[in-house]
């Protein structure tokens, strides 16, 4: 670790204490494995302050996505406890800075997956459910000025996310063939299917598994995997109420507050 990393992440955090969009980091960050030292300083400063990690976030898994913000290859940010919003409660204006919003399936798991290498097997047998969610996306860095470094030392550009509530076996679903839509007070907004989903989420999942336990901190019981968008990211408005419904997991609510002043 170094002072630049030490730097970085200093400028994310006074981005999240002031409300106000940073610089891009990458400028104090060399390469991908720089950029998780600076995403990991910031996940032991929230362990020490106690908050409670539940589970990893995959994102860039669509091509989509990947063309939307011009990055090319997954990446993973950690999710806290603080950071799930239940099916539908209204998110508070400024709880994410510079907010969009995306629909993927998540994974709760019952086993750990500890192994350098899994299998789709090792995934299915270790996964207890499917639900659907929508993740809402933030940046710390200005306007979205973002390279695959800056995005993952700024945790992957994670902000909150929201859970459907009915959970499903792997068993009764085709994740892969699973469509997905997400309406904006009817509008479609986003469109996507598993199979964009790095041709599936659960292969999704597997990379995240591997990944993990070859860094020495593996997927666990419990934790949930959000897997990654199946469709293009939308930006959020004041008031926006978005839903998203995927084939055979069901739907999910993400409501926002309006702007001060504002009325919906
Ligand atoms: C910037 C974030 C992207 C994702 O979370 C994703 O592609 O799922």
């Amino acid at each position: 670790m170094t002072d630049d990393h030490r730097a970085a992440a200093a400028r994310l955090l006074e981005a999240y204490a002031s409300g106000r969009p940073c610089e891009p980091v990458r400028d104090l960050v060399d390469g991908l494995e720089s950029a998780y030292t600076v995403q990991s300083l910031l996940t032991e400063r929230w362990l020490g302050e106690g908050r409670r990690l539940t589970g990893r976030k995959i994102g860039l898994t669509s091509e989509a996505v990947q063309r939307q913000l011009g990055v090319g290859s997954p990446d993973f940010g950690a999710l806290f406890a603080d950071m799930a919003v239940p099916d539908g409660q209204e998110i508070p204006a400024g709880a994410v800075l510079q907010p969009r919003a995306e629909a993927e399936v998540a994974l709760v798991l019952e086993r750990d997956l500890p192994h350098e290498r899994h299998t789709v097997a090792d995934v299915i047998a270790a996964t207890a459910f499917a639900l659907p969610a929508i993740e809402v996306v933030g940046s710390r860095i200005r306007d979205w000025d973002i390279t695959l470094a800056d995005t993952v030392a700024d945790n992957a550009s994670s902000g909150l996310y929201v859970l459907g509530t009915r959970p499903v076996l792997l068993r009764e679903v085709d994740l892969r063939l699973a469509g997905m839509v997400m309406e904006r007070r009817g509008e479609q907004v986003s469109t996507g299917v598993g199979a964009a989903c790095l041709g599936h989420p659960l292969h999704a999942a597997v990379w995240l598994a591997d990944t993990l336990a070859v860094l020495g901190q593996p997927l666990r019981a419990g934790d949930t995997v959000l897997t990654g968008a199946l469709g293009p990211v939308v930006p959020v408005r004041p008031g926006d109420v978005l839903e998203a419904r995927i084939d055979g997991l069901g739907d999910v609510r993400a409501a926002f507050a309006a702007a001060e002043g504002e009325t919906t």
